[in-house]
């Protein structure tokens, strides 16, 4: 082709992309228009240019420059207390969305209707996963893997971890002793490292030692994370960021693979390899592989290899495991202790809770645990205390897609059609909706321990930390074990208290001149949200603010 048809054709070819661009945006603005002239609920300032993207803009100006979209969300919410739910035109950055936090429509979204996840509900999390996966899937698909997968997550098979789980806790007991007294540490960076070590042994089977030293596996896990993000463009607009994350993807695949093809070989061949009975999720997703000719073998015959799509279908679900396990459940921890920290009536009634169950003697704790791991089942307040910090902090939203000829009943009785826009439930604000909670912003473990026809009783479908239905998170069990094991092995011997003055003192000095001139210009800045600085900031999930700094203090004999 000569050069000048060459630069002609993909002049054509940009002139057609731009006006495919412009059109597509008309169209989807002149329906939102059409809408809001309707009455549809959604924040007043709303422009052709930039539909509402200057309205997030506007909130999350008025909090932390950290802290996560979603409390800019749970902010605006307070306008549309009507309807409990509005619309967010954020075309083109992100498909326009219904923002729902009416428990009721909630129940239709997930359990009735159980409408599918959009696309971007995998595309978000792509970098981490590597690809398709159970929160992307959805019909036939999500069902055969779902159901392959659940026996590694049930709650029964959970037990088995509970020894392994406690000897990991004990690590952390260990790192928070040699902490006591010797400045400040960061308990998210901590609880993100026990985390990873009993999500690796209860995914793969793989003893990392994360809490003590270095592996490979978390290094780059941690790497694809702090290199991604769900809305920050500083971070997603990054041209290094497809590299880094493309190259320490590779990393987890080679891992997860080799780990995927030993333990297929001992399933095949258990006398020779010495093979312990199976608890670990892989090794029970491929027994069912394995056992189950009807979903995944061919014409019902065991497969002699595995093939490849099953390889890399199971090692982004294996991904998705280690960051979902990871993220959500290290940031609940910390969040626990900050709680625990701000009640001191709920952490003595923690503390006596076990007593009653383990005994006077604190060192025995661990040892009765693995002997009989249904005594998780008796510290009904402990896990009253982490339901209550998931209430406060839910660490995960709720995406589905709308579908033609579904509409959601606003509070107000207006039905709003969905099609073409993701529905967002944010739990944050569900749990906290004052029309069905008493008391909502405080924490209350009793709540949980109340019979119906008291004040404090959950509303029914308002909380749902988890979600509800038949896409109710797998990683369930496992959360409320781990958490409760970790609280059961510190209460009683450690005080945790939150050090932000200190730290944020610290910082203030660490400040070069250019950042000293800028803050006298324009002023401190806002650190707090509603008061609490251990607000949920961003870091792929909703981690406390800057590692939630801490002193560690062992419980003196008077306490
Ligand atoms: C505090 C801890 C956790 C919270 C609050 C949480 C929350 C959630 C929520 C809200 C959903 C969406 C449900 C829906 O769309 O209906 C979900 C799904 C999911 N979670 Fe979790 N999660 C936690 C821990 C875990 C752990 C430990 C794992 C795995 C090891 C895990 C794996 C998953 C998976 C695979 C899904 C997708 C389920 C499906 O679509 O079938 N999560 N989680």
């Amino acid at each position: 082709m000569a050069p000048n048809n060459f630069l002609a054709a993909i002049a054509i070819l940009a002139a057609t992309g731009v006006a495919y661009f412009v059109l597509s945006g008309y169209r989807h603005r002149a329906r939102i228009n059409e809408l809001r002239k309707q009455g549809f609920p959604m924040p007043a300032e709303w422009s052709w240019w930039f539909g509402h993207n200057l309205v997030i803009f506007r909130y999350t100006k008025r909090l932390p420059p950290l802290a996560n979209v979603v409390l800019a969300m749970q902010e605006m919410s307070q306008e549309f207390t009507e309807t409990e739910m509005f619309l967010m035109d954020m075309w083109p950055g992100y498909p326009s969305s219904i923002i729902v936090f009416n428990p009721e429509a909630c129940t239709l979204i997930s359990q009735k209707w159980n409408l599918p996840r959009p696309p971007q509900s995998g595309e978000a999390i792509k970098p981490i996963v590597g690809g398709q996966s159970l929160v992307s899937m959805n019909g036939s698909q999500w069902k055969t893997w779902r159901s392959l997968l659940n026996p590694g997550f049930s709650a029964s098979n959970m037990m088995n971890h509970v020894p392994f789980i406690v000897d990991c806790v004990q690590v952390f007991c260990d790192k928070l002793r040699e902490s006591s007294g010797n400045g400040i540490i960061s308990l998210d960076d901590f609880a993100t490292r026990l985390t990873f070590e009993v999500i690796m042994k209860v995914t793969l089977d793989a003893d990392v030692n994360y809490q003590r030293g270095k592996h490979i596996l978390p290094t780059a896990f941690d790497t694809i994370t702090k290199w991604h993000s769900f809305w920050d463009v500083r971070i997603l607009w990054n041209p290094l960021r497809p590299i880094v994350q493309t190259y320490n993807g590779n990393v987890i695949n080679r891992y997860v693979q080799r780990e995927l093809e030993k333990s297929f070989l001992e399933m095949k061949n258990p006398k020779q390899t010495n093979a312990k009975p199976a608890h670990s999720v892989i090794s029970l997703a491929l027994e069912a592989y394995i056992g189950g000719g009807q979903e995944m073998g061919k014409d019902g015959q065991k497969p002699q290899k595995l093939d490849k799509s099953f390889i890399d279908t199971v090692t982004n679900q294996i991904r998705l495991f280690l960051f979902a396990g990871n993220d959500t459940t290290s940031s609940t921890i910390a969040f626990a202790f900050h709680m625990l920290s701000q009640h001191v009536e709920a952490l003595a009634r923690l503390r006596q809770e076990h007593d009653i169950v383990f005994g006077d003697d604190v060192s025995g704790a661990a040892h009765l645990l693995k002997e009989n791991p249904t005594l998780l089942n008796q510290c009904t307040y402990t896990l009253a205390c982490v339901k209550e910090t998931l209430r406060l902090y839910p660490p995960a939203a709720n995406m589905r897609r709308g579908q033609p000829g579904i509409s959601l009943p606003a509070l107000n009785g207006q039905l709003l059609p969905t099609e073409g826009f993701n529905i967002v439930v944010v739990q944050q604000t569900v749990h906290q909706n004052p029309r069905v909670w008493v008391r909502p912003r405080e924490f209350l473990p009793e709540r949980w321990l109340v019979g119906p026809g008291h004040e404090l009783y959950p509303p029914q479908n308002a909380y749902r930390p988890f979600d509800i239905g038949s896409r109710t998170c797998i990683g369930q069990p496992l959360t409320l074990n781990e958490i409760k094991i970790v609280l059961i092995l510190t209460a009683r011997t450690f005080n945790v208290k939150p050090a932000y003055e200190e730290w944020d003192r610290l910082q203030e000095q660490k400040r070069g001149i250019w950042e000293r001139v800028a803050i006298w210009t324009r002023g401190e800045g806002i650190n707090t949200v509603h008061g609490d600085r251990a607000y949920q900031s961003e870091k792929a999930g909703t981690h406390p603010s800057d590692g939630y700094p801490c002193r560690v203090e062992l419980v003196t004999q008077e306490e």
